[in-house]
């Protein structure tokens, strides 16, 4: 209902829940406006919103947004992990071990503790998981809970989501007091990081905060988009045949040599149309700023101290853009050659100053992710499973999650006719 009163809607038009006042931004012309005014309208406000809700003290989020030092280094290098049958049995309890070729998971379950550990170890080197082996649970169990803070639950009904919030500030903590020395396998950014934070005077209770909404941005979306993607292929296999087919080349044998090979729509144009239409499918971006002067906005007048907001979810449905029958996974309408990527009404990755910067990594490791166990394993649904439901009405910070009760078991099995 509400999806039809906005779609309904050409002009701005303001919404108050909570106590808060929203003004709502659905035209692609309107929310142009939206990003390129970077003087009264706050992308930081509403992210020191969050660190303030997650524990951040004042002085910590004022020297995190004054001007960084500008003799930055490189950026590190993440890889990918190995996958094996041993391995994923090993590191999923709740996995069940068919025989030596073959094992089943539940796939949400399944690819988001991977992910999250596999994002961990590149960031934070082994010490992070051998302080707490069950760090990236807890994230879970806060990253599914999510939505409460973005509804500003209370905190009386908010006990789960913080608990998993404080176990990993708590070992992102211990990790910080480990001397450095022995964590020498984190990335460059989370050194530098912490090495400019302790030069700016910054607490270790407040840089395990800051740690954590980094931990958040690399670990949120990529689990989900896996999981989505393999899920639009199992039900496609067609479509599942010619992601395998087209991302080969990339391989020797079954391992990984050339992972910038589908990331170029030239050589594989229809992954690169899957990524798309997933991202169009199941994205729940929506740019938000605090409003810090009276602002007009489509001619709407929108008041200092409100958020104005600019769900592109709904842009994405847009069928005189995107075509026909926008509910359905279709990635051909990627491939009729209107650029649709470029349309003003395209954002899954927010737009303006602050445009998701890890976009194109998020892009690199989901295909890496999918092509690796395509090579690896064959992969079929067990049992009939109906497709599993996105869960809509709580919001996210990009990629929806599944309603509960909703995720399926998959069998994979070790392909063996790799050379
Ligand atoms: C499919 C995966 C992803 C999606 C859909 C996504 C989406 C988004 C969206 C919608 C924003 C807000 C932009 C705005 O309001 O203007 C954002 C910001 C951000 N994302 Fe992502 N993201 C993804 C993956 C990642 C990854 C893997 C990383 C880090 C490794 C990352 C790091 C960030 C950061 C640091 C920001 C804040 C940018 C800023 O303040 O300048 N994201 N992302």
């Amino acid at each position: 209902m509400l999806m039809s009163h906005f779609n309904n809607t050409e002009e701005p038009f303001a919404l108050t829940a909570f106590g808060m006042t929203f003004y709502v931004v659905t035209q692609a012309k309107h929310s142009a406006e939206v990003y390129k005014n970077t003087e009264t309208l706050s992308f930081e406000g509403f992210v020191q919103g969050l660190m303030r809700i997650n524990g951040n003290n004042e002085h910590a989020i004022r020297v995190m947004y004054n001007a960084l030092p500008s003799d930055k280094q490189g950026f590190p290098n993440p890889h990918a992990d190995n996958l094996a049958i041993e391995v994923l049995a090993e590191t999923c309890n709740y996995a069940v071990m068919k025989d030596a070729t073959q094992i089943e998971v539940p796939l949400y379950q399944w690819t988001s503790e991977l992910f999250v550990q596999l994002g961990q170890q590149v960031y934070f080197g082994e010490t992070l998981a051998k302080i707490d082996p069950k760090v990236h649970q807890s994230f879970l169990v806060f990253d599914e809970l999510i939505w409460k803070i973005l509804y500003q639950y209370p905190s009386f009904l908010s006990g789960d989501m913080a608990a998993g919030r404080g176990e990993v500030v708590a070992a992102l903590g211990k990790y910080l007091r480990t001397p450095k020395a022995e964590r020498s396998d984190a990335a460059w950014i989370i050194s530098a990081m912490e090495d400019e934070m302790v030069s700016l005077g910054v607490g270790v209770e407040d840089m395990a905060i800051i740690i954590f909404h980094l931990y958040i941005a690399i670990n949120t979306n990529t689990r989900k988009t896996i999981f989505w993607v393999i899920t639009y292929l199992l039900h496609n296999p067609t479509l599942l045949a010619i992601f395998r087919k087209e991302t080969e080349p990339a391989f020797d044998g079954d391992v990984l040599v050339d992972p910038f090979y589908f990331q170029d729509p030239a050589k594989c144009p229809q992954v690169d149309a899957i990524w798309h239409e997933t991202l169009r499918m199941v994205g729940w971006s929506a740019s938000i700023r605090l409003i810090t002067k009276d602002t007009v906005i489509g001619g709407k007048l929108m008041r200092e101290g409100n958020r104005v907001m600019v769900p592109h979810r709904l842009q994405h449905f847009d069928e005189t853009v995107f075509g026909e029958e926008t509910h359905v996974f279709r990635p051909e309408r990627w491939l009729n050659g209107k650029g649709l990527s470029r349309s003003p009404s395209w954002h899954p990755f927010g737009a303006g100053k602050t445009l998701c910067s890890g976009r194109f990594l998020a892009r690199y490791s989901v295909t890496a992710f999918v092509a690796t166990v395509l090579r690896r394993f064959d992969l079929e649904m067990v049992g009939n499973p109906q497709f599993p439901q996105a869960d809509e009405g709580r919001p996210v910070l990009g990629i929806i999650s599944i309603k509960e009760g909703h995720d399926y078991n998959v069998r994979l099995t070790a392909r063996n006719y790799i050379t």
